[in-house]
């Protein structure tokens, strides 16, 4: 018995959280990132899709995935949501004139779930249930190729055929916490985190546990 509970105490304890980095270009995410994996300043290049690392925290692993946030790059950041359970959203506090941007970014992110352009692609020939499948986020794997194709009509149709296919949620970031660095608190006139947080009206966020933090990435402070 006691075996038992030590085995499935073990598996939960090393189950992998899925954790997102995202934030536009030059907010430092990578530069986090390795901060957390080493404790050091790596030297950084703007990220061309994505960097993914493991990261331990007592007995508990976490997948971080730091992904490029220069503008062509953002249209995909959906195709890493499936399974997320933490979104970091790392804003350059010196960025005054694109915070409207990284704002409109989390509430399109936050706003993600399968969308009504999904259901009409449904409905052309080719669109098969794994291209369906894959297009609401999860990997290839995981797609079954050999069932016709259903008929879908409407969201909650398609909701229970990727219930079937998939653990997964297709509202993969519904139950994310989210949690904002306010980054390069070491510059001057740097904006500070409740000044983002007004401006990026986090306190209207009713339907995922939040948390803003003021850090810098170069020293690990935060
Ligand atoms: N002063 C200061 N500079 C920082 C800080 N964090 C990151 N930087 C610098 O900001 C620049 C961009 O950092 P990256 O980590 O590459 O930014 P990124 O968000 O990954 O950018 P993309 O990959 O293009 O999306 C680098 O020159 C970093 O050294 C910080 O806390 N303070
Ligand atoms: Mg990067």
């Amino acid at each position: 018995m006691g075996l038992i509970f030590a085995k499935l105490w073990s598996f939960f304890c090393n189950q992998e959280h899925k954790v997102i980095i995202v934030g536009l270009d030059n907010a430092g995410k990578t530069t986090i990132l390795y901060q957390f994996l080493m404790n050091e300043v790596v030297h950084t290049s703007p990220t061309i899709g994505s960097n993914v690392e493991e990261i331990v925290v007592k007995n508990t692993h976490f997948l971080m995935w730091d992904i490029g946030g220069q503008e062509s790059l953002r249209s995909s950041w959906n195709t890493y949501y499936s399974n997320t359970e933490f979104i970091i959203l790392v804003v350059d506090s010196t960025d005054r004139e694109r915070l409207v941007i990284s704002k409109e970014e989390l509430y399109r992110m936050l706003a993600h779930e399968v969308t009504p352009h999904l259901l009409y692609k449904h409905k052309e020939a080719d669109y098969t249930p794994s291209v369906f499948l894959k297009d609401c986020g999860f990997p290839p794997r995981r797609a079954p190729s050999s069932v016709p194709r259903p008929e879908l009509q409407t969201v909650e149709e398609c909701t229970v055929v990727i219930s079937l296919f998939s653990p997964f949620s297709p509202q993969d970031l519904r139950k994310a916490a989210v949690l904002i660095f306010a980054n390069k608190q070491d510059m001057k006139d740097c904006m500070s985190a409740a000044e983002i947080s007004k401006y990026l009206t986090l306190s209207s966020i009713k339907d995922h546990p939040w948390h803003i933090q003021s850090c810098c990435a170069l020293t690990g402070e935060g």
